[in-house]
């Protein structure tokens, strides 16, 4: 039997990285954000509603989707966010779900599903077990400034675009506090997935 679990946070609380320490343990993981990529690729059925729904203001010259152009778009007004959200929502899904079917049948011990939306989504009934990387808001804006050169306005819109990782918190099975080092999030990892019999004690 394979272990499903959902692993997510708030913008910039570092999902990432610690989808990373699971590849690194070689569990595999699923990645929203990721697929959220493909299926808005030219040709599929999620481009051409954007294009409709959004004109062609919000593509490059060469016809991709211009992320940022749509990010400011989508960060500062909720109903287009709802819009873009029912446009590609459901073909996320649909490809995270016959992944996550295909690590089952392949008898993997644990697979994981990077979900930011997992709770706003309500998800939950997709995953056995939810855990939350949490950081301090503080700590998130600046992260996220740095990381994506935000001024704070559009940094503070995107975090309130989701729901406090405080809450999310409140519904985890399990927290990694990634305030501290990298490697102290790693050993919190790894003592979470040995409470839950996925890796060995030793390790
Ligand atoms: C608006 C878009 C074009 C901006 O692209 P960009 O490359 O700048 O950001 P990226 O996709 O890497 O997302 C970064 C983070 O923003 C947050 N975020 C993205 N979309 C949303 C959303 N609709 N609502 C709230 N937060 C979101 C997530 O925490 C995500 O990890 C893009 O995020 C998008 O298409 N969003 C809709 C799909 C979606 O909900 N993706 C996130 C979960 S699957
Ligand atoms: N423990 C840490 N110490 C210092 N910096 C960190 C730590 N963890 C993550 N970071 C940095 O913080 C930023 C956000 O982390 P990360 O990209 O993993 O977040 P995320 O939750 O995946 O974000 P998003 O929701 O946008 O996908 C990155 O620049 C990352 O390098």
């Amino acid at each position: 039997m394979s272990l499903v679990i959902g692993l997510t946070g708030s913008i910039a609380t570092g999902k990432s990285t610690v989808s990373s320490m699971f590849t690194k343990l070689d569990i595999p993981v699923i990645d929203a954000d990721k697929l959220a990529r493909e299926v808005v690729e030219p040709g599929e059925e999620a481009y051409e509603r954007i294009v409709e729904s959004f004109g062609e203001k919000i593509l490059l010259e060469d016809r991709t989707i211009d992320r940022n152009r749509l990010g400011e778009i989508v960060f500062s007004n909720e109903s287009k966010r709802k819009q873009l959200n029912e446009i590609v929502h459901p073909a996320i899904r649909k490809r995270m779900l016959e992944q996550r079917d295909a690590c089952i049948e392949a008898g993997e011990r644990c697979v994981v599903l990077d979900i930011p939306l997992l709770i706003e989504s309500k998800l939950e009934h997709l995953v056995e077990k939810i855990l939350v990387v949490y950081v301090d808001e503080k700590t998130q804006l600046e992260r996220l400034m740095a990381r994506n050169d935000f001024t704070k306005e559009e940094a503070m819109q995107r975090i309130n675009s989701q729901i406090p990782v405080e809450k999310k918190a409140e519904l985890a099975d399990a927290i990694i506090d990634n305030r501290g080092s990298i490697q102290d999030s790693f050993e919190q990892l790894k003592d979470i997935l040995k409470e839950w019999n996925i890796v060995e004690r030793g390790l």
